[in-house]
């Protein structure tokens, strides 16, 4: 170990081999820079490695979602751009021709081990939107029961600056998050999180094991990234961060060799980020990770350690104070008594007759059941909105 407890240059071999051994589901975040080849196109190779660590996963019974970056990349080469930057309107358009042959190399790679792919395209409203997460979540759920590997990406041709997932390190986790994947492990074209970005600093060393994000990691993955990444080694511990608050590892690791996922998991390659597993209701998920909050209840220390419990709801007369003004029905932020943001939950109470209601016993203003609660080891001040 080193720098106290957050992180260790050795891999954790019985932490790897429990998360390999109990994963059902694994999503499988595969970069740019991993997919396309020198000229700028598609890499055939690599499209042919990673198809066959997906079958050979697939053939010990656990299900993958495979979430592909490279429609812009693929769609600056078809249309002769070049690495220059480009407009947005050009991007979008560059996406919706890349994504085109993406999809089409994905389906060509994936039907030589006899499996089908399928196209998923995401926007943070399909999340958003209890219902449409509801629907999307069904879709992922037949789709899976079905033997098809869903190709997720964001829906490129209608993303803009304010309205996107951010990149794929961060979608991923997110779609980790709607399968509740047991791992997302993230294929990049760095072998994994080194103590600097190795591509400046020679000496830097391989991190194998991060036990919980902390700053000191956060410093360490610098925002450089490869020609074609979007995000550089920061926004993949950005994943690793989001993954933890609702209990997913997530490992990063070089993704252009095979038998890749077995190396990452025989601890010869890669970072692990790892996480204290809970398992969520598809209900919490969309509660804790993904709707946005319309105020806040303000708890005091009792309600705080009854509601950290996970059985006890949360009356009446443990609330201080109260943010901004909701609806029955609407979430709300819990909070500590120091501002810290512990959870979400649905309200059962408008803001109103919280306030009016305050001192009333055994009245129930948010069920355990509809509450999600951040993981208190990892120092994550808020489950991050998309
Ligand atoms: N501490 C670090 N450890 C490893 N890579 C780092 C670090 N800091 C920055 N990087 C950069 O992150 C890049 C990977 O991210 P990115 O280019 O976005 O790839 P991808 O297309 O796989 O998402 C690496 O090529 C590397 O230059
Ligand atoms: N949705 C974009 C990918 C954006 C992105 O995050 O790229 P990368 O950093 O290579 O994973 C595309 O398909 O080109």
């Amino acid at each position: 170990m080193n720098e106290g407890t957050s992180l260790s240059f050795e891999p954790d071999l019985v932490r790897l081999s429990s998360i390999y051994g109990k994963m059902k589901t694994l999503v499988l975040k595969v970069g740019s820079a991993v997919l396309t080849s020198s000229d700028g196109g598609l890499s055939g190779r690599a499209l042919s490695i990673i198809s066959k660590e997906v079958a050979k996963q697939r053939s010990r019974g656990v299900s993958v979602v495979i979430v592909s970056s490279g429609a812009v990349a693929a769609g600056r080469n078809t249309l002769s751009l070049g690495r220059k930057p480009l407009s947005l309107a050009m991007k979008q358009a560059a996406a919706s021709v890349g994504q085109n042959r993406l999809m089409w190399s994905w389906e060509k790679a994936l039907s030589r081990h006899k499996i089908t792919a399928a196209q998923v395209l995401l926007s943070p409203y399909d999340v958003i939107e209890r219902d449409r997460f509801t629907h999307l979540d069904r879709t992922f759920e037949t789709l899976l029961s079905l033997g098809i590997v869903p190709v997720v990406n964001e829906n490129d041709s209608v993303a803009t600056e304010e309205i996107r997932f951010g990149d794929n390190d961060q979608l991923s986790a997110k779609v980790a998050a709607i399968v509740r994947a047991g791992f997302l492990l993230i294929l990049s074209d760095v072998s994994a999180l080194f103590t600097a970005d190795p591509r400046i600093d020679p000496l830097a060393r391989r991190v194998a094991y991060v036990p919980a994000v902390t700053s000191d990691i956060r410093k360490m993955a610098g925002i450089s990234r490869s020609g074609l990444g979007t995000g550089g080694m920061s926004s993949k511990v950005l994943a690793a961060s989001d993954g933890a608050s609702w209990g997913l590892p997530v490992g990063v690791v070089g993704g252009m060799k095979p038998g890749v996922i077995e190396r990452f998991f025989l601890g010869k390659e890669g970072t692990l980020f790892d996480a204290a597993s809970v398992s969520r209701s598809s209900k919490k998920v969309w509660i804790g990770y993904f709707s946005r909050p319309a105020g806040g209840l303000h708890l005091d220390q009792g309600a705080v350690n009854a509601v950290r419990s996970g059985k006890t709801s949360l009356l009446l007369p443990g609330i201080l104070r109260v943010d901004g003004v909701f609806s029955k029905g609407d979430v709300v932020r819990l909070i500590d008594r120091d501002g810290r943001v512990i959870g979400k939950g649905v309200t059962k109470i408008s803001s109103m007759d919280v306030i009016e209601n305050r001192h009333s016993s055994g009245v129930v203003v948010v069920h355990a059941n509809d509450m999600a609660l951040l993981d208190d080891s990892n120092d994550q001040k808020e489950f991050r909105p998309c």
